[in-house]
């Protein structure tokens, strides 16, 4: 597989199964129109699915894809590198934030290394799929060959596709790599015009101070990107983002691909999310923006969906934990549609 077949295969959500459930939702039993965004929810669902109750997801997966990034050298972060591949065990074991939410909403929680910096194999529990050790420094060069940046796609891609093989229902993406709120920012900026300075944001607690040097470096990246040759949203993409971007679009896009809803996480992973919707633009309409993240950027992708993210708590972890929260409500808007009953059979009952 290609990326160009992975995004030939992604086809329009179906207006017609949309417009069957608004129907639908407007003889249930309730006032039409109370159930308020679950509704829309619900209908997007049917959209998604082409089916009209759409089915209701039973098994949520997030997959956490894991990276290291060449820019840490530019001072971007307060954590040392080797907290990705220590917080890739810590998932890999049960003990991170993503796995104490993940077993709250009954997901299976799925952890790839497309590209940490660790010599050694990768720990048990761990899929290795690692690309490259690290992107280059963005700041200086593009983070990834084009090549590099399709491997990762592709590597997303082929989990996804063995997860809805194996019966997952919901996608929810996830992410952890030092550094990777600085990547996230440049394919921000780089995406929809947006100025560093309102899309570049502490991340994990950079010192207050260094945050300006951190809109410095995304500056300095994108005006290095904008003198290089257009290679277009791939180019962008393999020019400012990580090898857990790459990797989470190529979720996004088998999830879209094979008509599963996909519930987007925080600033990071919705940086992932406009590099595909730039690649493909069908497949906005199977991504669910699940939070709104703290982060400065954290509205970028519920503006670019049109659409508010589900909840805002003021998250600002990544890791798919605002994401995750969000999976009751999929489940509910899903099973609403399913199960209620008419108001016709309430008035007969009246
Ligand atoms: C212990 C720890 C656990 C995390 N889990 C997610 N992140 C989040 O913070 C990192 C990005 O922030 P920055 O760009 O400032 O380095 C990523 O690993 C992201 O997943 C974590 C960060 C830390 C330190
Ligand atoms: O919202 C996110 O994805 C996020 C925010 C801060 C640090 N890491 C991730």
């Amino acid at each position: 597989m290609t990326v160009e077949e992975l995004i030939a295969a992604v086809r329009p959500v179906d207006q017609e199964a949309l417009q069957r459930a608004r129907d639908r939702h407007a003889g249930l039993a309730k006032p039409p129109g109370s159930l308020g965004r679950l509704e829309h929810l619900g209908a997007r669902l049917a959209a998604m699915s082409g089916q009209c109750p759409p089915p209701v997801p039973s098994a949520p997966v997030v997959v956490v894809a894991a990276a290291d990034h060449g820019v840490h050298a530019e001072g971007v972060s307060d954590w040392p590198q080797e907290v990705t591949a220590a917080m890739v065990a810590t998932v890999a074991a049960g003990g991170a934030a993503v796995n104490a939410i993940a077993r709250t909403v009954g997901a299976r929680v799925v952890v790839a290394d497309v590209g940490t910096l660790r010599l050694g194999p990768v720990p048990d529990g761990v899929r290795d799929e690692r690309v490259r050790s690290g992107t280059r420094d963005l700041a200086v060069e593009p983070a990834m060959t084009l090549d590099e940046c399709r491997t990762a796609i592709l590597a997303g891609a082929q989990v996804a596709a063995e997860l809805i093989d194996g019966g997952a229902d919901l996608l929810v993406t996830g992410e952890v790599g030092i550094g990777n709120t600085t990547a996230s920012a440049a394919l921000i900026a780089a995406y929809t015009g947006a100025d560093p300075a309102d899309v570049t944001g502490k991340g994990a607690n950079l010192d207050h101070g260094r945050t300006a040097h951190k809109v410095g470096v995304v500056r300095t990246a994108l005006a290095r990107h904008a003198a290089a040759p257009d290679h277009g949203a791939l180019g962008t993409l393999a020019s400012l983002g990580g090898l857990e971007h790459a990797a989470l679009a190529g979720v996004m896009l088998a999830g879209a691909a094979a008509r599963v809803p996909v519930l987007v996480d925080g600033v990071v992973a919705g940086a992932a999310a406009l590099a595909a919707v730039a690649l493909c633009p069908e497949a906005a309409g199977y991504l669910v923006a699940g939070h709104t993240s703290a982060e400065p950027g954290g509205h970028t992708l519920p503006d670019r969906l049109g659409e508010p993210a589900l909840l805002d708590l003021s998250l600002r972890l990544g890791e798919g934990t605002g994401a995750l929260l969000a999976v009751p409500l999929v489940q509910a808007a899903a099973r609403v549609l399913a199960e209620m009953a008419t108001l016709a059979d309430v008035t007969k009952n009246a």
